[in-house]
C-alpha cells in the first residue's frame, strides 16, 4: 500500500470483463485527470504461446499447468512491480500480444511479448487489469500491495460465454479448444482465481436474468438488459448507499453490504462508486508529494 505511488488492480478470470471494464475507468480517469501507468495482466505470464505449448508437450498431457495458476505467471515479479511503484513511481512492464489487431498495434507477432519497457514517469497510479490482481501464496502477496481492489465475477456460465465468445470470434479458437483450456484451468481456477474474490475491496458480478445453462451452445452474450449486476463492498462504512440507490434506477440492497443495479446501469454504478475513491487516493498522492518537496 502506497499513499504516494497508489496501485488500483481490477481483477477477473479470463472473459469476465475486466478488459471491458477497463474504458470505465479510463473514462474516469481522462474526466479527474489522472495519469494512470496501464499494466495488463497477460503480460506476466511466465512462457508466450510457442514456450507454453512446449512446457504442456513436455509433460505429455499430465500436466495441470494453466494460465491461471503459478507455474505459467510471474506472480513474483508482478508483486516486485506493485511494491517498486508503491516505493517510487516506476517499473518495468511489457505486453502479451493475443491476436493480429494487438500485433498492428504493438509491432510483435501474436503469441509473443513486447520487450520489457520503463513505466513513464509522473503517473498518479498504477492501473492494472488482469487474472492476479489479488492473488495470495504461500510464498506471494500481490493483494497486500493494491491500495484499491475489485474484482470483476460474472457468474461462471455468463463468464464461459463471455470467454468462449471473445476466443472465437476475436482470437480464432474453436469451440472445442476453449473448452479443453476451460477444463485445464479448472484446479487453477479453484485454487487461484475463486479465492481472490474474498481479498478484494469491491466486486461486481454480473448476474444473467436470460437462460445460460448451456454456455457451450450460447449464440450469443447476454446483453446488459439481460442482466443485473450485484456489487457487494467488502466494508461498507463510508458508501452512501441511500444516494447510490437514488441515482441508480433500479437498484435495491439485497444485503446490508450489497446493492444490485440493472446491467445497463453497470457503467453508471462504476462511475458513481469509484470516482470518489480514486480521487482520494490521487489527491492524497498529490498531498503528500507538496508536503515532500515543501
Ligand atoms: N458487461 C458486459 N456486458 C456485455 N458483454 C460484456 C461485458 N463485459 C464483457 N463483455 C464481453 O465479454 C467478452 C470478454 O470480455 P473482456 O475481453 O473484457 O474479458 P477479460 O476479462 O479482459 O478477458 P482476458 O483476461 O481473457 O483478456 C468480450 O466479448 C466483451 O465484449
Ligand atoms: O486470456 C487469456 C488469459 O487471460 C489467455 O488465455 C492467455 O493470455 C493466453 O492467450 P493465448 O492462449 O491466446 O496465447
Amino acid at each position: 500500500m502506497s499513499r504516494r505511488h497508489p496501485v488500483v488492480a481490477v481483477t477477473g478470470s479470463s472473459g469476465a470483463g475486466t478488459s471491458t471494464i477497463t474504458d470505465t475507468f479510463a473514462q474516469i480517469f481522462a474526466r479527474e485527470s489522472v495519469s494512470a501507468a496501464i499494466v495488463h495482466g497477460d503480460s506476466f505470464h511466465r512462457y508466450d504461446r510457442e514456450g507454453m505449448k512446449r512446457a504442456h508437450e513436455a509433460a505429455a498431457g499430465h500436466s495441470e499447468l494453466s494460465h491461471f495458476g503459478p507455474d505459467a505467471n510471474l506472480f513474483e515479479e508482478l508483486e516486485a512491480l506493485f511494491e517498486e511503484y508503491g516505493r517510487s513511481g516506476s517499473g518495468r512492464v511489457r505486453n502479451y500480444v493475443h491476436d493480429d489487431e494487438e500485433a498492428a498495434a504493438l509491432g510483435c507477432q501474436p503469441g509473443t511479448f513486447t520487450p520489457w519497457q520503463d513505466l513513464a514517469p509522473g503517473s498518479d497510479l498504477l492501473y492494472y487489469e488482469g487474472l492476479h490482481g489479488a492473488v495470495q501464496t504461500e510464498t506471494v502477496d500481490v493483494a497486500s500491495k493494491v491500495d484499491l481492489l475489485i474484482g470483476v465475477v460474472p457468474t461462471i456460465n455468463l463468464e464461459w460465454i463471455q470467454k468462449l465468445h471473445r476466443d472465437r470470434t476475436k482470437r480464432g479458437y474453436s469451440t472445442e479448444a476453449v473448452t479443453d483450456t476451460i477444463l485445464r484451468r479448472m484446479p487453477d481456477y479453484v485454487r487461484y482465481i475463486c479465492p481472490q474474490f474474498s481479498n478484494t475491496h469491491i466486486n461486481f458480478q454480473r448476474v444473467p436474468i436470460v437462460d445460460t445453462s448451456n454456455p457451450f451452445i450460447a449464440r450469443w452474450i447476454p446483453t446488459p438488459d439481460e442482466s443485473m449486476v450485484v456489487i457487494r463492498f467488502a466494508d461498507p462504512r463510508g458508501f452512501d448507499f441511500p444516494y447510490l440507490l437514488s441515482m441508480i434506477n433500479g437498484s435495491f440492497m439485497s444485503r446490508a453490504n450489497s446493492i444490485v443495479v440493472p446491467g445497463g446501469k453497470l457503467d453508471l454504478a462504476m462511475q458513481l462508486i469509484l470516482t470518489p475513491l480514486i480521487w482520494r487516493l490521487v489527491d492524497t498522492a498529490r498531498k503528500e508529494h507538496s508536503l515532500a518537496r515543501a
